[in-house]
């Protein structure tokens, strides 16, 4: 592991104190998981049959957590909407739901500058440094390593409680995952467990069910993909508009070496004005390898616009005529349209535009909260899983 994570990692923060660093990775090392193996064994079960055609993948939750929002309502709130979604999707398609939250451990947050408008270094997720607008808070501090470990460890308890109570369909297990992007936190997180895969023993990051690589950090020859390679969980990575169908079966070949169906899910992210260009010739390379991979489609990434009155938003009919895009194109080529990967939140925020509320730019300044990225409110999630099961049933 440690030559893999010795070569270049895009996204990492510069600790001003490496020793420091060393020291929570030790505390990090020893600290009972966050999941179990047995639990990411489970979940590569489910996505192989996601891979193969006979279940779709629901992938959900916030842009970024904080600790601070990281309460029993919100947790509560995320899940339910994902298993309203989730049961949405499952009626009109017919095949069973993976559920996969974005939570009890989204900290880490990739960035388009290294510093914002005021010039202060970028907030990089709580689990490097603080929102707050103050130089001070914007120093990376390895302590909030330990915070998010014990904040992820406590949301997953919460989300453990909530399925033990019977609120939910024992059978809708819902599993965890956020992006593999702080090297020194997933590395720590990581454990060699005996006996498993094929026999061997094998590095799980027991920080999360499933991990994915981040469209900025998936270069061929940095540390993200190199790590991912070596680790035992189902992995994502996410592929923009630039991706090309010869990196696409490169990552495959790396990441799916045996061709181990639920292993590799590529999450497209292309946006609604290039998915039908884009995506076919990369999924008919693909297909073509012989790899049996899940296609998810991300329709936040590539459709985020910055609104008239300055905020980052998304609109509702942007986000789901991507998904529309997604879907028709796999029809043609005959693949499975696998999985969605969605930014929500069950609190009736007011972060993209339009939707069943209608919103509209002068709504946004209302209950506009996300740490970075804008998401689909509860309302508006509800409506887009009762569209996309419409595509899926007509599709
Ligand atoms: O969630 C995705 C990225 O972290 C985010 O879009 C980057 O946002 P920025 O362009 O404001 O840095
Ligand atoms: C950063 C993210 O997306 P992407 O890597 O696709 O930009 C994300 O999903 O939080």
């Amino acid at each position: 592991m440690d030559r893999a994570l010795a070569r270049p990692a895009a996204q990492q923060p510069e600790w001003p104190d490496p020793e420091a660093v060393r020291g929570v990775r030790a505390v990090l090392e020893r600290v009972a998981p966050v999941v179990s193996a047995e639990e990411v064994d489970r979940l590569r079960a489910r996505l192989a049959a996601v891979a193969s055609g006979t279940a779709f993948l629901l992938q959900g939750g916030d842009c970024a957590e904080t600790f601070a929002a990281t309460t029993e309502q919100s947790i509560a709130g995320t899940v339910d909407t994902l298993h309203r979604m989730a049961a949405s999707l499952e009626s009109a398609s017919g095949l069973p739901v993976v559920t996969v939250g974005r939570l009890a451990g989204q900290y880490a947050k990739p960035r388009s500058f290294p510093t914002d408008a005021s010039g202060l270094p970028t907030y990089r997720g709580d689990i490097v440094n603080g929102r707050e607008a103050t130089a001070e808070a914007r120093v990376p501090d390895p302590d909030r390593m330990l915070r998010a470990y014990v904040n992820s460890a406590s949301a997953m308890a919460v989300v453990r409680a909530l399925h033990a109570t019977g609120a939910f369909d024992p059978s809708g297990a819902f599993f965890t995952s956020h992006e593999a992007l702080l090297l020194d936190y997933e590395r720590a997180m990581s454990r060699v467990v005996e006996g498993r895969e094929r026999g061997e023993p094998k590095p799980y990051d027991l920080s999360a069910h499933f991990l994915w690589i981040g469209e900025r950090t998936r270069q061929p020859g940095g540390a993200h993909i190199a790590f991912a390679e070596l680790l035992a969980n189902p992995i994502g990575v996410k592929i923009g508009p630039t991706t090309t169908p010869e990196q696409a079966v490169a990552y495959v070949e790396r990441l799916d070496p045996y061709d181990e169906p639920g292993r590799l899910t590529l999450i497209s992210r292309m946006g609604s004005a290039e998915v039908r260009r884009v995506l076919p010739p990369i999924v008919e390379k693909v297909a073509a390898s012989g790899h049996t991979v899940i296609w998810q489609c991300d329709p936040m990434h590539g459709n985020t616009v910055r609104s008239r009155n300055g905020y980052k938003t998304r609109h509702f009919d942007r986000v789901l005529d991507e998904i529309r895009g997604f879907v028709e194109v796999h029809r043609v080529l005959g693949t499975h349209p696998g999985g969605l990967h969605v930014e929500v939140t069950g609190a009736d925020v007011t972060e993209c535009l339009g939707g069943p509320g209608h919103l509209t730019a002068p709504d946004l300044p209302h209950r506009y909260t996300t740490a970075c990225d804008p998401r689909l409110n509860r309302a508006q999630s509800l409506e887009l899983a009762l569209l996309v099961g419409e595509f899926l049933r007509s599709a």
